[in-house]
């Protein structure tokens, strides 16, 4: 199966509104590419400028987090209503920045992909070893871990729609990519763990993406690897660079 490509920006704590619409504009001509969806998580309160700067193009939005109650006193949170109300459509989930600094765990993301599938949003699953980790030999044992408690009662049909982003944490905001090779070859750990969780029929629909220093030389290559579905671009996605990511097949 021919799996679309997905190309998104994390834009993380960066743009105030005003900036996030001069933004917005300055990427909407780059950014067109049938090809793939093209996806801006963009910081909450950058979300309804962004929808309305976006309207008339390709872009869709994304939200960065999202908590996994409904509603209530949960001081500072974002429900999943909030951000479907506001015409967001993905939400990134798991960051390891959020794992990071924020103590998020697999089972509080476990929870926040049961409540995004539960609204119609489609969750960014972040997942991604050390650099000790790897050194250690362990980045595959970590990343199936991540993913199975990740996917706990999420059902094929769901599963089938989600996203999952391998973003080797050594490669982030560091300029070093992972090599090719190296990124495609997680990128399958992750589909064949998939496939065990449920089915080939699933892991043949699941998105996978590469994040981590992606730019426009090296997403040409990485993007053309069989099991590697698009990226997740930090720092790149701030600047006219994108547009070329985003176009990296023309
Ligand atoms: O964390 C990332 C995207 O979520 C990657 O960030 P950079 O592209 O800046 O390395």
């Amino acid at each position: 199966m021919a799996r679309k490509k997905i190309i998104a920006g994390n834009w993380k704590m960066n743009m105030t509104p005003s900036e996030a619409v001069e933004l917005v504009n300055t990427l909407k001509p780059l950014v067109a590419n049938d090809e793939a969806d093209v996806v801006f998580c963009v910081p909450a309160i950058d979300i309804i400028p962004v929808v309305e700067a976006a309207k008339g193009s390709n872009i869709q939005v994304g939200a960065e987090n999202m908590y996994f109650e409904e509603k209530g006193a949960y001081t500072g949170e974002i429900s999943p209503n909030m951000l479907t109300d506001a015409g967001v459509k993905y939400v990134i989930l798991g960051h390891s920045e959020r794992r990071e600094y924020f103590a998020e765990t697999s089972e509080t993301v476990n929870k926040k992909m049961l409540k995004a599938f539960e609204h119609g949003l489609t969750p960014i699953m972040c997942c991604g070893e050390s650099l000790e980790q790897r050194e250690q030999g362990i980045t595959m044992d970590w990343i199936r871990q991540q993913v199975k408690v990740g996917f706990l009662n999420v059902t094929a049909e769901q599963a089938k729609t989600a996203v999952i982003a391998y973003e080797p944490i050594w490669a982030i905001g560091t300029g070093k990519t992972a090599t090719t090779e190296q990124a495609q070859e997680v990128c399958k750990g992750i589909r064949d763990c998939i496939a065990e969780i449920y089915d080939e029929a699933t892991a043949d629909a699941i998105r996978i993406q590469y994040g981590g220093s992606v730019n426009a030389a090296t997403a040409p290559e990485l993007f053309a690897q069989p099991d590697i579905d698009g990226g997740l671009v930090g720092g790149a996605a701030l600047k006219p660079d994108f547009g070329k990511i985003v176009n990296y097949n023309k």
